[in-house]
């Protein structure tokens, strides 16, 4: 029998709105079981999840999106796929190892006990992580006797879940990130090795590299093609804005760059959680930051990777127009009290994943917010997201958009 082989369609995303094609999930596992209420707070949730209910909860997003004829890759899967490679593997784990807290002996131990892992079990060490009492040798050294029975040996990574903020596909190039938070900054040790050494993905060129300044994806908003606007507050750094513009302006993937500073707090860490797109020309936002948030810009000038002008202040929707080249971008107004839209904001109401221009995938207890996007000719698929929700990102935060139809420049 001949297998009819359908190549997969070259990454590639120059918007938040093209017809999504492929998309990549993180379905939530063990490591989210390692979160208790003394470690959820510097694990970055803000709750303790029902394991199983948001494994529900995931897989019926995943159907949602498949069902719109989206092809969904699954982070576990390319890092198992990718950890056959040696020189993948060796990076990893070398990453684990460079952990400062193990110790000279501890290190070689679980360096030992990586080794002897095949690429389903390490995959699974690599993010469910390692508990004390889980690892049976290296028991006598001086770092395991005094560690509490509470630290882990290899920290889980329980963020994993949130694809969006480890990598960013900008046009047919990805930018692999660089995290503000210690708790995350491992998780772009994988999305490096799946870019650098799977199959699927051979000669992608990396846009950004983790050792860069922080800019972490779920502040990246590709406004239109060859416009990004980035979010600068609790996680990506003005230094990272600049520096991601200096990229992206020498390989010609964008010829302007929006900064838009936030508030540097829990409930806006990141630029989707107050603002996200669900048209080419429309943003659903956070009503009560809607009016106060200003931009400055960032333009591309003659020699390749230099800024023209940096110019602003301005009231974003204006700048983000003008870099558009379209008369207005427009706001769905929610109209909601602050109140209500306090509470929605929190519940990642505002962070929709489009499919296509004017359909977006949404949660379902937001209520007002949806209620509002289909008043105003977005279709919204609704998803649950009661245990997803806990540790505070929604649907965009929870996708990498890996391909898209590009839209007409
Ligand atoms: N793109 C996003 N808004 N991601 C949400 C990430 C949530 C995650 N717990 C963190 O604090 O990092």
């Amino acid at each position: 029998m001949v297998l009819a082989v359908t190549a997969a369609p070259a990454p590639y995303a120059d918007s938040e709105v093209g017809r999504l094609r492929t998309v990549m999930l993180h379905r939530p596992g063990a490591e989210l079981k390692r979160l208790t209420p003394r470690n959820n707070d510097d694990l970055l949730f803000d709750g303790i999840p029902w394991v199983g209910r948001a494994q529900e909860e995931h897989d019926a997003f995943a159907d949602a999106l498949r069902g719109h004829g989206v092809e969904v890759v699954y982070v576990t899967d390319l890092i198992r796929e990718t950890l056959t490679v040696a020189d993948a593997r060796t990076e990893v784990t070398e990453a684990v190892l460079a952990d400062p807290r193990l110790g000279i002996g501890l290190r070689r131990a679980v360096g030992a006990l990586l080794d002897t892992l095949d690429p389903d079990a390490l995959a699974e060490v690599l993010i469910a992580g390692l508990a004390h009492h889980e690892l049976r040798t290296g028991r006598d050294t001086l770092t395991y006797t005094l560690m509490d029975d509470h630290d882990f040996i290899i920290n889980p990574l329980p963020n994993v879940l949130f694809t969006r903020d480890s990598s960013v596909w900008i046009a047919g190039q990805v930018a692999v990130t660089s995290f503000a938070m210690p708790a995350r900054s491992r998780e772009t040790t994988l999305t490096r090795a799946i870019y650098t050494y799977h199959p699927r993905f051979a000669g992608t060129e990396l846009v950004y590299e983790p050792e860069f300044e922080h800019v972490e994806g779920g502040d990246v908003l590709l406004l239109a093609p060859g416009v990004i606007a980035v979010g600068v507050g609790e996680r990506t750094t003005s230094a990272g804005a600049e520096r991601l513009a200096q990229r992206v302006f020498e390989r010609g993937l964008a010829h302007t760059l929006l900064v838009l500073p936030i508030a540097q707090e829990r409930a806006t860490m990141h630029l989707d959680t107050v603002c996200t797109m669900v048209d080419v020309d429309a943003v659903v936002m956070y009503p009560n930051i809607a009016d106060s948030l200003c931009a400055y810009t960032m333009t591309a000038g003659p020699e390749p990777g230099s800024v023209s002008q940096l110019s602003g202040p301005e009231p974003f929707l204006t700048a983000a127009a003008k870099a558009m080249r379209i008369d207005t971008l427009r706001v769905i107004d929610t109209g909601l009290d602050p109140v209500t839209a306090e509470r929605e904001q929190w519940d990642d109401g505002n962070n929709t994943l489009c499919i296509a221009p004017r359909l977006a995938v949404a949660y379902e207890r937001n209520i007002e917010t949806n209620a509002r996007l289909e008043e105003a000719g977005v279709e919204v698929v609704r998803i649950a997201g009661s245990e997803l929700g806990s540790g505070r990102g929604g649907p965009r935060c929870m996708s990498c958009p890996i391909t898209r139809d590009p839209l007409p420049r």
